[in-house]
């Protein structure tokens, strides 16, 4: 597997932010989204066996792991890696764009979606999978606009998420001002969650590995 950074922090994003939590940092995306501050990990990484994975992620005194990237879909060994982690006792979240079939990963595995919104630049054109979603995923929006906004509560009513999973919202680093994001949310009604990036907060938005 091609792996750019292995970490120990707090999450910082989603239902779970706050939580100790090890980060495995895969290389390679075929998306290219406007804003995504983890251009480090297109190239370059190294390449670790999942004994090598395990072993590093062992050193750190945790209970929850975050496959992350890049695109971790990419990676063909992700669903067993998944499920070595699972059956170690961890949990385990993977961040995903969604545009790669997720149905190898094990059922226990969180699957953290991100939805792909017009300002990203790479919105997908199959949603479907959005449906056969459990409880414990989630769907985040990282909206760039007050038309993200709009784009995304439609696609929330279309595939009935509210109450289904979780469903975030998260500003665009620099582009959405955090208090304009609630007021859209607000304003919407949707039982939904705000989701800002608690570590770049703690350590800086340039900070790498945290
Ligand atoms: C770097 S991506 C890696 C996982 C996967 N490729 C994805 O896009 O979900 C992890 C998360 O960081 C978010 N992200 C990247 N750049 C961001 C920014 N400038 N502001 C807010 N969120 C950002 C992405 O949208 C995604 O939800
Ligand atoms: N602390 C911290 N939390 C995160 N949650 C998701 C991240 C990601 O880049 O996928 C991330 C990250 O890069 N750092
Ligand atoms: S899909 Fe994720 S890693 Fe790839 S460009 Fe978009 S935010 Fe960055
Ligand atoms: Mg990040």
């Amino acid at each position: 597997m091609r792996v750019t950074e292995i970490f120990f922090s707090i999450q910082g994003e989603g239902s779970r932010a706050g939580r100790p939590c090890v980060f495995v940092r895969f290389t390679g995306c075929d998306l290219r989204c406007g804003y995504c501050d983890t251009a480090y990990a297109f190239h370059g990484g190294a390449d670790m066996d999942r004994a090598a994975i395990l072993a590093e992620v062992a050193r750190h005194p945790a209970r929850f792991v975050c496959l992350t990237g890049g695109e971790p879909m990419l990676q063909r060994e992700l669903p067993d890696l998944a499920r070595e982690l699972l059956a170690r006792g961890y949990e385990v979240a993977v961040e995903t764009h969604g545009q790669r079939p997720l149905d190898a990963l094990p059922a226990e595995a969180i699957r953290v979606v991100d939805v792909k919104t017009p300002g990203s630049g790479e919105v997908a054109t199959d949603l479907a999978y959005l449906d056969r979603l459990q409880p414990h995923d989630e769907v985040k929006f990282v909206v760039c606009s007050e038309d993200d906004f709009r784009w995304s509560r439609e696609v929330v009513r279309r595939h009935a998420l509210e109450g289904r999973v979780q469903v975030l919202f998260s500003p665009a680093w620099g582009q959405v001002a955090p208090r304009d994001l609630v007021r859209w949310m607000l304003e919407s009604g949707l039982d939904a969650r705000l989701s800002l990036q608690v570590h770049k907060v703690v350590w800086g938005p340039d900070v790498h590995g945290v």
